[in-house]
């Protein structure tokens, strides 16, 4: 297996060496390499951030940059996981799946997220994986990223010194998912930001955003939303 990591920090990788993932590379079971999404910029400031469209604290990752990074580093082959406090709950079972898989490319985001169309362009290309490990928000995906690596280099094949060991495992602010975040530019490959964003109209916006929560939160995470939308209609 190979495992490439994007982003900001990726000296927070470092930790790798350490780990578990240190002793698969010894034996030749894994190459990892981490990648410092700057380095994906072109100006003086190696900008990797700017202010969301639709007003709102905090800044949005550019699309550009992690566009030239996945072209890079991701093949025909390569899963994309995106650690978010929005994905879907990282559960054993995908530790699992993603165990078998011959290469992960893990994008490590900050700020308040990735601009949305990274994702919507990554799904055109490859698998992507937007995972969750807990209804909790880090500054940024690489400690995620490190846990899910960990979860899941632990399981490769041949890795584990005594394999019987894995066989007796076990198990944001309306409490909603996080809307989609977009900033500059307007287009970007052909992916166009929702025009409610550019109106200017705030609480057309508040509602928008307050529908697509619902909408991601029903789709990923029902159980956030209470008994009503967990009996199957
Ligand atoms: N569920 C764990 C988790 C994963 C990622 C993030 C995160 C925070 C800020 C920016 C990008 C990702 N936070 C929590």
């Amino acid at each position: 297996m190979r495992i490439d990591v994007v982003s900001i920090f990726p000296a927070y990788l470092d930790a790798l060496d350490l780990s578990l993932a240190g002793r698969a590379r010894e034996k030749g079971l894994l190459q990892i390499a981490t990648h410092d999404l700057r380095d994906f910029t072109h100006d003086r400031h190696r900008t990797v951030d700017d202010t969301p469209y639709g007003g709102g604290a905090g800044m949005v990752m550019k699309p550009e940059p992690w566009g030239e990074a996945l072209d890079t580093v991701a093949t025909d082959d390569s899963v994309v996981v995106v650690p978010t406090p929005s994905g879907t709950p990282f559960r054993q079972s995908l530790a699992h799946d993603l165990s078998r898989e011959r290469h992960l490319v893990f994008a490590c985001g900050r700020y308040e997220g990735i601009d949305q169309r990274v994702i919507d362009h990554a799904r055109e290309r490859w698998r992507v994986e937007e995972v969750s490990l807990g209804d909790f928000v880090l500054n940024g995906g690489e400690v995620a990223a490190l846990a899910v690596i960990e979860a899941v280099v632990r399981l490769v094949p041949g890795f584990m010194g005594n394999p019987a060991s894995l066989a007796e495992e076990s198990h944001g602010e309306d409490g909603l998912l996080e809307y989609p975040v977009y900033t500059k530019p307007a287009t970007w490959r052909g992916h166009t930001v929702p025009d409610v964003l550019l109106s200017g109209h705030h609480g057309a916006i508040a509602a928008w955003r307050h529908e697509q929560a619902l909408q991601r939160t029903r789709e990923r995470r029902p159980d956030l939303l209470g008994d009503a939308s967990e009996t199957s209609s």
